[in-house]
């Protein structure tokens, strides 16, 4: 298979309406795919063939790596076979990745680049050309519970992936069906999971699964050893949610070690919450099932959603501007929100009452504004991974690092290379 230079790999971000936490310990959780996402552009400049390098600049980052450096002796090549991940990320990669990274002091800048290098060595051999740059943007904000990590490792995998013979080229067109399924997805999600792993420790592996298979899922993780159950939903009802970013910035590694802890220090207490996590997800699910709701189960999802914020308070991870989207949107009586993804700061999600008048929507909007956060209406359940492969010579000339690195808005990159603006995107 020959690789054609340059590509494109973009996923999706996500939000989770039910679950989040409770799903790292093995509960049920219910996500969706969220319509902004993370575009990887993979180049190659042969005058550079020493070198591969990542230029990240939604989160101020570039280096690179002499390919000579990289530890490929780590991984055993078996060329009849694509690599299997790990169950836990592999201690001698791990440790000899270590020098590489050694110098880069920032945790934001340290997962990434730990994230790029685990799953380059584990997924492309020595073989691997040099002269590669990766230049990544995301519509998505970052560190804000919209699963940007997430988005960024499918990326990764599968860009790797692609290059190292392991993932075909997606052939699946735009107007197919969503939450699609496919060998190269199973592949891709498994080591997107590897990624997330490198980013915050201890993932449930639900971010990564949505952003590979896109569309709306019921996922469980079932603990090491075996494999996660992920039950597409392929009717998700219409529901009206709006999205709110308080822009305080928090990582997921962090809320998620804190719950850990807790769960140590309080097992029979937080035992009980997990259960009601669990309870609420699942009746969720029933519901959600319908394609349309009636009065009394929106009702019902709307106190669902009441509760599972309480939940996850009594978990340690909301924050004061968490908890002041939600006291304005209770005054003013539109709707049910909870925290969504880590919490800690990043998102709140607002499932609307029907018929709230125009004018409590300003009024909310001037409040929010005053304290800096941003609303926004999201569309659910949409593409997974993709692929952009090109000759159109109009889109060639967009596929520049410079024009990466220069984009200046979501709407700017969604214009140039948009999964919702390009033709020719393709989906495993
Ligand atoms: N576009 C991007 N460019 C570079 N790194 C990214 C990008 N998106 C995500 N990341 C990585 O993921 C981390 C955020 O992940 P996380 O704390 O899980 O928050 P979330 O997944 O909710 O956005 C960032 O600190 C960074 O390391
Ligand atoms: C808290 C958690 O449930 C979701 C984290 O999502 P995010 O990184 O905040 O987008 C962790 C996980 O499920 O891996
Ligand atoms: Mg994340």
């Amino acid at each position: 298979m020959t690789v054609q230079f340059p590509f494109v790999t973009s996923a999706p971000g996500k939000v989770i309406i039910f679950g989040e936490h409770s799903a790292v310990y093995n509960r049920p959780a219910i996500a969706a795919a969220l319509s902004l996402r993370t575009y990887l552009l993979v180049t190659k400049n042969d005058s550079d063939s020493e070198y591969i390098s990542l230029e990240f600049p939604d989160i101020n980052f570039r280096c690179r790596w002499k390919k000579t450096d990289l530890p490929f002796h780590t991984v055993s090549v078996n060329d009849a076979q694509h690599p299997q991940p790990p169950e836990e990320l592999d201690p001698e990669m791990v440790n000899d990745l270590g020098p590489l990274l050694s110098a880069i002091d920032s945790p934001l800048h340290y997962g990434a680049a730990y994230a790029f290098l685990y799953l380059l060595v584990s997924l492309c051999s020595r073989s691997v050309p040099g002269g590669l740059t990766f230049a990544m943007r995301s519509t998505l904000p970052i560190g804000a519970g919209l699963g940007s990590s997430a988005s960024m490792s499918v990326c990764l995998a599968a860009a790797f992936g692609y290059i190292g013979g392991h993932v075909k080229e997606a052939t699946v067109c735009r107007d197919s069906k969503i939450a699609h399924d496919s060998e190269e997805c199973t592949f891709i999600d498994q080591w997107a999971f590897m990624g997330e792993k490198c980013i915050h420790g201890n993932p449930s592996g639900i971010d990564n699964a949505v952003a590979t298979h896109g569309g709306a899922v019921m996922f469980q993780r079932m603990g090491n050893s075996l494999p996660s159950v992920r039950t597409a939903m392929r009717n998700l009802p219409p529901m009206k949610l709006l999205l709110t970013n308080t822009k305080t910035p928090r990582r997921t590694a962090t809320l998620v070690a804190g719950v850990s802890k807790l769960v140590t220090d309080y097992p029979k207490s937080t035992a009980h919450i997990l259960d009601a996590m669990e309870a609420i997800a699942r009746e969720a699910y029933n519901m959600m099932l319908r394609p349309f709701l009636d009065e009394e189960a929106k009702r019902k999802l709307l106190k669902m959603i009441r509760i599972n914020h309480g939940l996850l308070v009594s978990l340690g991870v909301s924050h004061p501007n968490l908890e002041r989207i939600k006291l304005y949107c209770d005054e003013l009586s539109i709707g049910e929100t909870k925290l969504t993804g880590a919490g800690g700061g990043g998102c709140a999600i607002t499932l609307l009452r029907d018929n709230v008048k125009p004018e409590v929507f300003e009024k909310l909007n001037k409040e929010f504004a005053a304290h800096g956060f941003e609303s926004f209406r999201a569309t659910l359940g949409g593409k997974g991974a993709g692929i952009l492969i090109s000759n159109d010579e109009t889109i060639l000339e967009r596929l520049t690092v410079e024009n990466f690195i220069n984009f200046r808005s979501r709407d700017e990159i969604e214009e140039s290379v948009g999964c919702s603006e390009v033709e020719d995107w393709r989906y495993w």
